[in-house]
């Protein structure tokens, strides 16, 4: 494992197919300038609107967005995280799947998010993503890269389940990605607490892309796609405006940190 920059994009992704794929383009195209090697885009990067119309065009999402993901990774000659979209199922459903690609456009990893977001958020709104999604049944993948770390995947509201990331941990995860679309009122109080923790207690970069501001009817989200190192430092936020997080992912800290708090060799249960 070498050196390098990463970059987690921070976008407002609207009910706009084409529109998102461009912004996501000028995103991807913005962190490569600056250097980033390994590029994560946040859930629901392709589409924002709502259920019945994202459930029509899920054909054409899932699709495009795989399409875009690859043309991108060749184009910048970068390996690509791809956050979360739409793909059909048989029963008329979606898997939301989060891809990893490589710069010549090849799938590295895949992974359909497992925990939905069926919650009664309590500033009124009633999010049933399980109307429209069907639940993975794998816990998610590890890719041992041999230049970028192994890279453990997960989806957003994963990042309440510990237990997925030790599951990440145990097989090796250097980094972990949570590309997500936070709500805006659970983000204030828990997103960076949540990510810094699963951060610690893996000992693990964590790399966690974010939809921010206003895509559709009351929906709003958190923003703050951010960087974190293996001592649970923040190493870049991207505040509350499109835009990037982007920073070093160093294997001579992660292994300073792992010696200084052993902590993932002291595991007595798991
Ligand atoms: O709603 C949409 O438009 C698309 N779907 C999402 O954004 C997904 C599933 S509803 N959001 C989350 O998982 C938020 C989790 C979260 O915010 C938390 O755990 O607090």
């Amino acid at each position: 494992m070498k050196s390098y920059l990463a970059a987690a994009i921070q976008m407002t992704s609207l009910p706009d197919l084409q529109k998102n794929l461009v912004q996501a383009e000028e995103l991807i195209d913005l962190a490569v300038r600056q250097g980033a090697e390994l590029v994560c885009l946040p859930e629901n990067f392709p589409f924002m609107g709502e259920e019945e119309e994202k459930i029509a065009a899920s054909e054409a999402i899932g699709q495009q967005s795989e399409k875009f993901l690859k043309t991108m990774a060749q184009r910048f000659q970068v390996t690509i995280l791809g956050g979360g979209f739409p793909v059909p199922t048989e029963g008329g459903k979606v898997y939301n799947t989060c891809l990893l690609v490589d710069p010549n456009g090849r799938e590295l990893a895949r992974y359909k998010k497992v925990h939905l977001f069926d919650v009664n958020v309590p500033d009124g709104i009633t999010y049933r993503e399980s109307s429209t999604v069907k639940a993975g049944e794998d816990l998610p993948p590890v890719y041992a890269s041999p230049e970028l770390g192994t890279l453990g995947l997960s989806v957003c509201y994963d990042v309440r389940f510990p237990e997925l990331y030790r599951h990440l941990s145990q097989k090796g995860a250097d980094v972990l990605f949570v590309p997500a679309a936070f709500t805006a009122y659970t983000g204030k109080d828990h997103w960076k607490v949540l990510l810094k923790a699963r951060a610690i207690e893996n000992t693990c970069y964590t790399i966690a892309p974010a939809q921010t501001g206003h895509h559709y009817g009351r929906r709003q989200t958190h923003g703050h796609a951010m960087i974190i190192d293996p001592w649970g430092v923040v190493l870049a936020d991207a505040g509350d405006e499109p835009g990037l997080a982007i920073a070093e992912i160093n294997p001579d800290r992660l292994e300073q940190v792992r010696r200084q708090m052993p902590s993932l060799q002291h595991r007595v249960f798991l």
